[in-house]
């Protein structure tokens, strides 16, 4: 049986935060609805202080953000945007049109349609998070979206330079300065300056992964992708407390909502990581955000062995999981609820976070059990159609229809298929009769 050494905030408590996050959401969307641009620039300037006649960044001030960084800076980013297209370009290729002939006669197909039109929010809130324009423009662009329009807040008063140059080098289409609710609703609902778009896809903070669940419907999202989740699973020989405490700290910085969990086999690893955070703590220069995420929400289970931290994993369903283990591969194999795995000490959430090809926009709140994070196949439509190319295909399947029908009840349905059979078939049956077996 597994030991808790350090619980989290009780579910009770969690879902009061949700239900105030909820009713928030769901007044600044009516509002948006409502009022359109007016809506969006009261909240602009209610939530972020940022007031503009029009939100859209112009191509000068696209190429002023650009000029801001240095060579090296914009080496990095075109560095970690070509490992994200090189990877989603492999996914793409892996997605196959299909058509076959089911029955002589019969040609069944499906094809892959990218949407129109795609909205990618950049999270910018607490840090100018300019990764998040790599992994959905980039990722749009390659499943071949044609227009695409991408909101991040501004950070420190202004466009975050970075940002923006992130979202152009990617391929953006149209570059918003909005944060929050006001810009994944204006991007799904539309305003007199913003054409809506087919779907909306991005990380953010609480109130933007919820404003995406409550507009799916209306638009497509990609997933569930709220604040930051981490789960360290660790053993003696795959880690020590150090590398356990910088990996669950390293995300813990992201929010003051973000868990963090080690679970491991080994009560010393165990005692060693929690001391190794309590040093760390007085180091980090983000530790003011990261403590709070760790006292409220930072989990530590002792389990009895790795099948049994298997199942605890599975259970939490964390978005990210880093396996420091004797065997890693052996949670790759049995693992079945995760959002991405990061495989052995070499590796870890950061590589992922921002460079290494990846995509770092994952599922939260245990919808790992659903769904895999972002990649080029959620900005796709699998679209299926089917042809008769004979007489004798036609009428096979249309008596088939015909009694189907039948036992349904649906008399217009039946007659769909019997004209058929009359017309290619050459055989008498009755207006909305049935046809009989051969
Ligand atoms: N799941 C994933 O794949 C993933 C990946 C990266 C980042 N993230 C998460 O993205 C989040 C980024 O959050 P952030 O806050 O820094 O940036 P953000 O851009 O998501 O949110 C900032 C916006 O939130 C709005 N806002 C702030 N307080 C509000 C309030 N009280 N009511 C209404 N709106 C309010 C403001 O408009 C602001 O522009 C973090 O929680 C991080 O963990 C998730
Ligand atoms: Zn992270």
């Amino acid at each position: 049986m597994a030991r808790y050494l350090k619980t989290g905030i009780d579910d009770s408590a969690a879902a009061a935060v949700d239900a105030n996050v909820r009713a928030t959401v769901e007044t600044i969307l009516d509002d948006i609805a409502a009022r359109g641009d007016a809506a969006v620039r009261d909240l602009s300037i209610r939530f972020d202080k940022w007031d503009r006649e029009d939100y859209r960044l112009s191509p000068s001030e696209i190429q002023a953000c650009l000029d801001q960084l240095t060579k090296q800076d914009i080496h990095d980013i075109e560095f970690a945007q070509t490992q994200v297209r090189n990877f989603a370009r492999f996914q793409r290729d892996s997605m196959k049109d299909v058509e076959v002939e089911t029955l002589p006669g019969v040609i069944l197909g499906h094809k892959h349609l990218p949407v129109n039109a795609a909205g990618c929010y950049v999270p910018g809130g607490k840090y100018p998070l300019l990764a998040s324009a790599h992994m959905s423009v980039i990722t749009a662009k390659v499943a071949g979206v044609p227009r695409v329009v991408t909101c991040a807040p501004p950070f420190m008063g202004k466009p975050a330079p970075a940002i923006v140059a992130a979202q152009a080098l990617a391929g953006a289409d149209e570059i918003w300065c909005l944060g929050g609710i006001q810009a994944v609703g204006a991007m799904a609902i539309g305003t007199q300056s913003m054409a809506p778009v087919d779907m909306l896809v991005g990380p953010g903070n609480a109130f933007v992964a919820e404003a995406k669940r409550q507009l799916f419907g209306r638009v497509g999202i990609d997933l569930f992708a709220g604040p930051t989740e981490t789960l360290v699973i660790a053993d003696e020989i795959g880690a020590d407390g150090e590398l356990c405490a910088t990996d669950l700290l390293g995300q813990a910085e992201h929010g003051p909502d973000s868990p963090a969990i080690l679970l491991t086999t080994s009560e010393a690893l165990a005692r060693d990581t929690m001391r190794e955070i309590d040093r760390l703590l007085t180091i980090l220069p983000t530790a003011d955000i990261a403590r709070r995420a760790w006292d409220v929400y930072g989990q530590v289970i002792v389990a009895e062995d790795d099948a049994e931290m298997v199942r605890i994993a599975d259970a939490i369903a964390s978005e990210h999981v880093q396996v420091m283990t004797r065997d890693p591969d052996y949670f790759l194999a049995n693992m079945t609820n995760y959002g991405a795995l990061f495989l052995g000490a070499r590796t870890n959430v950061s590589y992922g976070d921002k460079v290494i090809g990846t995509n770092h926009t994952l599922p939260t709140k245990k919808a790992a059990r659903y769904t895999g994070g972002l990649w080029v196949g959620k900005f796709i439509k699998t679209c299926t159609y089917q042809k008769v190319l004979t007489d004798e295909a036609s009428t096979l399947v249309g008596e088939y229809c015909s009694r189907l029908c039948a036992l349904e009840g649906f008399a217009g349905h039946g007659e769909q298929a019997n004209i058929r059979v009359r017309r290619f078939g050459g055989r008498n049956i009755p207006y909305a009769g049935r046809a009989e077996a051969a």
